[in-house]
């Protein structure tokens, strides 16, 4: 993927100025300050919101995500959170791999409403992270985690970003030295 010259303003305020790097397989981390422009950066790679000019080339693909905000459906367990999510590619002996791999354990038929932040946080990943996507998108993925689970996390992100491009936002230099990420200082 590329990204050229890229603009973007809200009225009067310029937040993105001129911004171009490239992304391949393995980690890319946007890099910056509170406030820069790294969740309107990503927002505009999956095509939710539009630059005022520049180019974007190879981002129209097959995302996966995980946003500041979790968004699982409350009321179904974690099976069912990653079946309702993955449809006809879920697979339950790899959901559950994947929970287990982040640390998780569940009850099934227990609402994931239920959850502490840190273990929804790691569902969310989870079903980012399975998803038959082309490139994965990650803000924040490491909010509310301990070391433990962090460490978790890391190696899951890092196993598949040896196949695909993950595209992650963290605000920890350890983090990113851990997934070995390109970094794209904006
Ligand atoms: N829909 C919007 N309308 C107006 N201004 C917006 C909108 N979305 C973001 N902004 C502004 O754009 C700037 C960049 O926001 P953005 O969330 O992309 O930054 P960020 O680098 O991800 O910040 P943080 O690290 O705090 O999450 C901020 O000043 C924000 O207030």
């Amino acid at each position: 993927m590329e990204v050229k010259n890229l603009c973007k303003a809200y009225g009067d305020l310029p937040v993105l100025e001129n911004v171009s790097f490239t992304v391949g397989v393995g980690v890319t981390a946007l890099w910056g300050p509170s406030g820069v422009g790294k969740t309107t950066l990503l927002r505009i790679l999956l095509g939710l919101e539009k630059p005022d000019s520049g180019e974007l080339m190879g981002t129209a693909v097959r995302w996966s995500a995980v946003f500041q905000e979790d968004r699982l459906l409350e009321g179904l367990d974690a099976l069912g959170n990653l079946r309702f999510a993955l449809g006809t590619d879920y697979e339950e002996a790899k959901a559950a791999a994947m929970l287990t791999a982040l640390g998780l354990t569940w009850e099934t038929g227990k609402p994931v409403g239920a959850w502490s932040g840190g273990m929804k946080r790691r569902l969310a990943l989870a079903r980012a992270l399975l998803a038959p996507s082309e490139a994965i998108a990650l803000d924040e993925p490491f909010t509310g985690l301990d070391d433990e689970n962090r460490q978790r996390a890391i190696r899951a992100i890092r196993r598949v970003a040896e196949t695909k491009p993950v595209l992650l936002v963290t605000h920890d230099r350890t983090e990113l030295n851990l997934l070995r990420a390109n970094i794209v200082n904006l």
